[in-house]
């Protein structure tokens, strides 16, 4: 990338952002510029159908790579490396690692978040006294999405597993956790923490006093003197991450983590109550600052961490999840070849009027929010001999939108308001066709900004609050302003509506396939 004009006196933090899809590093200015970035796609292990996982060590090769490439082209623009001041951590969220506390190795590949091997155990966990009640605490419903199940399914079917938290050695961790664990140099000096908006995925959290709830633990009988869970602090902490034992950037701290979906709400600075944002990348992720108090719904949402900056500065949201979205697009690249690369989805799409018919329930993972039906899969409705790869491409890219349409509904009637706007990122958000089929569904303009890599951007945000590159909010007010576009609905309600009722159609019709 061309280099960035910079501030006088510039000072830069880095932000490692580790995807389901990528691994990314990027280096930002303190005017939230991109400086030098570098990415890395990793390999997707799909094992058997409905279970994805990913290998641990090259998640964290992925990150020391990008690291290094960054600070490469960082230096090569004249920089210098000591101008780094912090680095920030973001991550793809529930996805589950366990590892040897004594050995500091992986015990299995990590279980992703889409991860459905769990569904046989979700359901009989369902007929356990007290299922219902735990949504009330946690925010969030028994599913296969969060990590529990998944690390109920390890210890019963991994004998290692089960070993090591026989015998107290056992550690688990979502990805920040791990990425830290491994990036301070793991047994070397053990740093085992986790932030709130990460540890609020798990479903062993509390989101009332943002630490683990021994009722939650023991509700899914593990003993907590045989598993230490990792320690939940602030997501902006000048100490709590420690700092990085290798790479280019060695000895330089680590002093913020957020969930993936949390940093790209701090990116986008939906820091009051009433802001939200909808990131549009491997899965798409709704996130509706609520404020100091946590909103359980009763319209299929979660209730989760939005960050936690400490005192005054700790906000909670209300989640629509969406499973699959960005990976629908590359399903048709990867699995079926209709186009060369994601990027040419639209172009295909625009090969159609519309989607002469055919609606696409992309529940490769069953459907999340609002629906949370474990045993739907994908369908395909309303195929006939007219029907071109087109169409099918249009129907694809609709099915996103349809369902950030349920979650808008949803978010309304828990939150008493509708948005008046949509601020949007995340790579499907590329797609002018996307983000204005968007906006014609949901009937108000979707707002898209020039610096699209807002996750990282969050993640800097929270390293560079513990520092001092910002010291408020109010600093960040000129950050990722400038160039966004606005895509403003251009259909009738009443089409948008018909739309809508045929694609509720389908999902009642594609349920119960998985059962
Ligand atoms: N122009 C585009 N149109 C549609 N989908 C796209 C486009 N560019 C990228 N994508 C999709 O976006 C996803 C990657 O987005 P990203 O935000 O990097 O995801 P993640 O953080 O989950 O790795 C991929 O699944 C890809 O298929
Ligand atoms: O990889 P993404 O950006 O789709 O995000 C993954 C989420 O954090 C899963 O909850």
């Amino acid at each position: 990338m061309s280099p960035v004009a910079q501030p006088v006196n510039p000072t830069f933090v880095g932000a490692i952002d580790q995807g389901t899809t990528s691994t990314r590093f990027i280096i930002f200015n303190n005017r939230g510029e991109v400086v030098a970035v570098h990415q890395i796609e990793f390999e997707q292990i799909y094992p058997n159908p409905g279970w994805h996982e990913h290998n641990p060590e090259e998640l964290v090769s992925s990150v020391e790579q990008c690291i290094d490439g960054a600070v490469e082209a960082f230096e090569k623009q004249g920089h210098s490396r000591d101008q780094i001041k912090a680095v920030g951590i973001t991550n793809q969220r529930e996805t589950t690692v366990v590892w040897d506390k004594t050995t500091g190795k992986a015990l299995h590949n990590a279980i992703v978040w889409t991860d459905t091997r769990s569904q046989d155990l979700v359901r009989k966990l369902k007929h356990r006294l007290g299922a219902k009640e735990l949504t009330e605490r946690c925010g969030l419903p028994l599913s296969t999405y969060p990590s529990a199940s998944k690390l109920l399914w390890l210890l019963e079917n991994v004998p290692e597993v089960k070993a090591a938290y026989d015998s107290g050695v056992l550690a688990f961790g979502t990805v920040d956790t791990w990425l830290a664990y491994k990036l301070n140099g793991a047994t070397a000096r053990e740093i085992y923490v986790s932030d709130p908006s990460n540890a609020s995925r798990t479903m062993f959290m509390n989101l009332q006093t943002l630490d683990y709830d021994d009722e939650l633990v023991d509700w899914f009988r593990l003993d907590r003197e045989k598993i230490k869970l990792p320690k939940i602090v602030r997501s902006s902490d000048p100490e709590a991450y420690g700092s990085l034992a290798s790479t280019s950037l060695k000895g330089i701290k680590i002093t913020g983590c957020l969930g993936d979906q949390s940093a790209a709400l701090v990116g986008q600075k939906g820091f009051t109550p009433g802001q939200a944002k909808n990131t549009y990348g491997t899965g798409c992720f709704l996130l509706y600052n609520v404020g100091d108090k946590p909103v359980i719904s009763t319209h299929g949402l979660l209730s989760t961490v939005a960050f936690d900056f400490g005192p005054g500065k700790r906000m909670y949201a209300l989640e629509g999840s969406i499973a699959v979205a960005g990976s629908s697009v590359k399903f048709l690249v990867d699995n079926l070849g209709f186009i060369e690369s994601s990027s040419k989805l639209s172009t295909l799409a625009e090969t159609v009027e519309d989607n002469g018919g055919v609606t696409f329930v992309t529940a490769f993972s069953g459907l999340f929010a609002p629906y949370w039906i474990d045993d739907a899969r994908g369908t395909l409705f309303g195929i006939t001999a007219y029907t071109q790869r087109g169409h099918i491409a249009r129907a694809t890219l609709e099915a996103t939108c349809f369902q950030t349409k349920a979650i808008l509904d949803s978010m309304a009637k828990d939150s008493g308001k509708s948005l008046a706007e949509l601020a949007v990122d995340g790579g499907m958000c590329n797609s002018d066709l996307i983000m204005q089929t968007q906006s014609d569904l949901i009937g108000i303009p979707v707002n898209r900004p020039a610096m699209r890599e807002t996750t990282a951007l969050g993640a800097a945000i929270a390293a560079g609050l513990a520092v001092g590159v910002w010291s408020d909010f109010k600093e960040l007010d000129d950050v990722n302003i400038d160039g966004r576009t606005l895509f403003k609905p251009q259909i009738d309600a009443a089409v948008a509506d018909k739309r809508f009722e045929r694609w509720e159609k389908a999902v009642e019709m594609s349920k119960g396939w998985a059962s």
